[in-house]
């Protein structure tokens, strides 16, 4: 005889289905909590004295209501959540299908590969495995490609770039490479490499916390679709940091500009994919908090690399959160660089490292004059702390600078001021690395002389060779795409370019400055697509 308890439970139970397949998440979300608890509650209560049968029949239904609640909140992508009704399913029955399938999918999304492919290898073992056996398999197949890239960082880029950057996304995973984190002398605590690294050499691949993308116009002179773009990335990382302790936990080790000296430095591999979940504790969300650490940490999708990586609108602006790479300190001296691809950010080293070298690199354009460069350091709200800037900082007093500065901003003669550069370099006795220093300063001047056969014909004598100028600039900032346009350029003016035949020294030469600019690609033939397409921006 059944009670009015069990046609209340059989009644939300198909509710709650009901609203599942209408893809109703949130309803159906509350639907089955009301469903679990009365059920719990009617197994608890002795006055019902049930018999095993009915006990295991509950307690089925129990263990399928929080499997689909799992799979709603997979779908809001509430994760956290979603991970505790997965445990509470498996709890009743320890190798339930579906749950295990929403349980893979879940960790799968939250980059812990190898408990995501640990419940995939016993959902295989189900009969019903041969029913979604492709769906299966994929997941099994996916999550050993990410558990390998994971570990070994052995990503190609080279199809996606022969393909014009116009194919599928190269797949990605959480890479944590040859790094370390420690106190820094530039500022608080910095990133380091723990081995000697060739240019090139991939540092980290860092998923973002959230990204906010959008046109914006360039008449947007008040900012407000920049405005609109910052509440929105807000919210954004306050709804993950609410639904993971494991989000908001890393994101608390993130700097929030005060008293940086005395911040802890956290050990790597806290940030590893599949990090120890107990060392994530469970706090209360705090968004003034997570508003100053957005404040220091954010970071704009690179300008130059996005054009190159196809994304040619000059109106593109992407803003977003990478926890990883905020570790990395700015210098006007970097060693590294960064790109986007997706949500994800790529960080590589630009020049040669040695180990225990702080890895840093441009919050923004180091090829300018200190003045710029210090503007721009303001804006970021801190003061430029870098060898560079120490080194410049004892020139800036010396007449001939200023003038060069002025030259500089009203474009004036640009010949001039980089003869005048060497000139000066050469009496104030210059050597190595500063030159390239102080040549990237004025770099403008000399990417204008060096890309006008007028300006060469004028000039050309009476300044560096164009390899010379290069070797020293890439041996001052690292590598960097526009140097390497100047490098083609050359190359091309001297007969030696790509397919012209010969150029064999000249071509690795390319080469290396590519890897020190875009990183190493594995094809040979995705750095050459590259250099083409550098001579043809
Ligand atoms: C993204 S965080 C870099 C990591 C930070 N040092 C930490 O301990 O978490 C950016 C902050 O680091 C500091 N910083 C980074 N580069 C700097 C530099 N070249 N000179 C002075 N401070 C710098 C500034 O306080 C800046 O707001």
């Amino acid at each position: 005889m059944e009670t009015e308890e069990d046609e209340k439970m059989q009644f939300l139970r198909s509710k709650a289905t009901d609203l599942l397949l209408r893809e109703e998440w949130k309803e159906s979300i509350q639907v089955y909590s009301q469903f679990i608890s009365l059920c719990q509650n009617h197994i608890s209560d002795a006055r019902n004295q049930l018999d095993t049968d009915r006990l295991l029949k509950l307690r089925k239904s129990m263990c399928l209501a929080y499997s689909n609640q799992a799979e709603a909140r997979f779908r809001l992508r509430d994760f956290n959540q979603g991970l505790k009704d997965c445990d509470e399913a498996l709890d009743i029955e320890n190798a339930h299908f579906k749950t295990l399938l929403c349980k893979g999918k879940i960790l799968l999304n939250l980059d812990r590969y190898n408990l995501a492919l640990q419940c995939f290898k016993i959902a295989v073992l189900d009969p019903q495995a041969s029913v979604n056996s492709d769906a299966l398999n994929g997941f099994l197949e996916k999550c050993k490609k990410m558990e390998s890239l994971s570990r070994t960082g052995g990503f190609d880029f080279s199809d996606w770039i022969l393909s014009g950057f116009r194919g599928q996304l190269p797949e990605l995973a959480e890479y944590t490479g040859p790094v370390e984190i420690k106190k820094s002398e530039i500022s608080g605590r910095g990133l380091f490499a723990t081995k000697n690294l060739d240019s090139g050499t991939l540092l980290l691949v860092t998923k973002a916390i959230a990204v906010e993308r959008g046109i914006l116009p360039q008449s947007d002179i008040d900012n407000a679709g920049q405005l609109v773009m910052w509440k929105n990335l807000v919210d954004k990382v306050v709804d993950s940091a609410g639904k993971c302790n494991r989000t908001y936990h890393i994101l608390c080790k993130l700097s929030t500009g005060d008293e940086e000296e005395s911040l802890e430095v956290p050990d790597i591999d806290l940030f590893r994919p599949d990090a120890d979940e107990s060392l994530f504790s469970n706090e209360n969300v705090v968004k003034s908090r997570l508003l100053s650490i957005l404040d220091v940490n954010s970071l704009t999708e690179d300008m130059i690399s996005t054009k190159v990586l196809g994304k040619s609108s000059t109106d593109y602006y992407g803003v977003g959160l990478w926890v990883l790479s905020s570790f990395i300190n700015h210098s006007c001296y970097p060693n590294a660089k960064r790109f986007h691809i997706g949500d994800y950010v790529i960080v590589h080293v630009s020049r040669d490292v040695k180990a225990g070298e702080e890895l840093t690199f441009g919050y923004f354009d180091v090829f300018s004059p200190l003045c710029n460069r210090k503007k721009m350091a303001a804006s970021w709200g801190f003061d430029c702390n870098c060898k560079r800037c120490k080194y410049e900082e004892g020139l800036c007093s010396k007449q001939e600078m200023k003038e060069m500065e002025i030259g500089i901003e009203r474009g004036l003669d640009l010949g001039g001021v980089v003869y005048k550069l060497e000139e000066c370099m050469r009496r104030w006795m210059v050597r190595g690395k500063a030159k390239g220093h102080l040549r990237a300063s004025f770099w403008v001047a000399y990417s204008e002389v060096f890309g006008s056969d007028k300006l060469m014909r004028k000039w050309g004598r009476r300044i560096p060779a164009m390899e010379a100028l290069v070797e020293s600039i890439v041996d001052g900032v690292g590598g960097d795409g526009r140097i390497l346009k100047v490098f083609m350029e050359g190359m091309k003016r001297n007969g030696a370019a790509y397919g012209g035949g010969g150029g064999v020294v000249e071509m690795e030469k390319a080469m290396k400055l590519g890897r020190g600019a875009y990183g190493k690609v594995m094809k040979k033939q995705a750095m050459k697509s590259i250099l083409e397409l550098i001579t043809q921006s």
